[in-house]
């Protein structure tokens, strides 16, 4: 298969790293930034400056691995490599794309008889070098004639053909609801830990939930590595940004008037811990003063 990487992020060079490792394949990648095709050179991939030199006409089918931010990139990343791409060709998006976005994506695809599938991907970076999990979308005969790839990309039983266009994207999404959830919960029970009575020794702690326990898993794996890392947490704003797939998940359910209390509660946390005004809290304070005459903390 000849395959093309557009996006050679943290994401997209480790899956191409991974892909390299697999007999049957012809990779050329390229990136908009010049080091960063310099850095895949060193590293012996053909690599391009531009789309134009990287879509060199070509007889055979193209599979274009699209791995770039979501968003405006994405969408016209997409739509560039469609000027380029014969009818026939395989174009798949591989980032967190919204799944509405994943659905119009295929429509526009499919009016130059172009394929697309919305692929998405987790496991981090250790999973695209290593092997990842895939969530797919799309039509099935054009997975099925690419499937070789996911078992080539993917840790064994780690990838799903979901169904159709946007649902790859959508089982992300939902994904990641659910981690930011599982994340709220193990930082919620480690802070307890740390304002106890007690004198818990946190990559201890870690470790044993991680033998045995129900909530064994690679996040507890990370909150383990992270305590044996530094105890000190001073210079950590505790800041916690987030890249979208947490607002699109309440939003569906909002759409759908399905109940994720959990997950909705987890989003608004992280964005309690950007807001530095403190105007809510402020408030607040200003009222209890109001009605109670309660003295009110002066900021330092
Ligand atoms: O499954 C994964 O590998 C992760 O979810 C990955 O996709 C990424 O780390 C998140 O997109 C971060 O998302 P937030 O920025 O929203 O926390």
């Amino acid at each position: 298969m000849d395959v093309y990487f557009i996006g050679l992020g943290k994401m997209g060079m480790g899956i191409a790293e991974n892909l390299r490792t697999h007999e049957g394949y012809a990779i050329y990648t390229y990136d908009k930034e010049k080091a960063i095709t310099q850095q895949a050179r060193k590293k012996g991939f053909t690599s391009y400056t531009s789309l134009t030199e990287l879509f060199r006409p070509s007889t055979q089918r193209r599979i274009v691995w699209v791995m770039v931010p979501a968003g405006d990139i994405t969408e016209k990343v997409l739509a560039d490599c469609r000027q380029h791409l014969n009818p026939g060709d395989i174009l798949i998006d591989a980032g967190n794309s919204k799944f509405t976005d994943s659905i119009k994506q295929h429509e526009l695809s499919l009016e130059k008889n172009i394929h697309f599938l919305d692929v998405g991907t987790s496991g981090g970076m250790s999973g695209a070098r290593h092997g990842a999990c895939m969530m797919i979308g799309g039509d099935r005969s054009i997975f099925n004639e690419v499937e070789q790839l996911f078992l080539d990309l993917c840790v064994p039983d780690g990838y799903l053909f979901a169904g159709e266009p946007g649902s790859g994207h959508y089982l992300k999404m939902v994904h990641n609801g659910i981690e930011y959830g599982m994340m709220q919960s193990i930082g919620e029970g480690f802070n307890l830990l740390h304002h106890s009575d007690f004198d818990f020794n946190m990559p201890e702690v870690a470790r044993v939930f991680n033998h045995g326990s129900v909530i064994r898993s690679w996040l507890m794996e990370l909150t383990e590595n992270l305590f044996r890392e530094t105890l000190d947490f001073s210079e950590v704003a505790g800041i916690v940004p987030s890249s979208g797939e947490g607002q699109w998940t309440v939003e569906e359910a909002l759409r759908k008037k399905v109940a994720i209390p959990v997950i909705a509660q987890s989003l608004m946390t992280r964005y309690a811990s950007e807001d530095e005004e403190k105007y809510n809290e402020k408030v607040i304070s200003l009222l209890r003063n109001q009605f109670g005459g309660h003295s009110w903390v002066k900021d330092e």
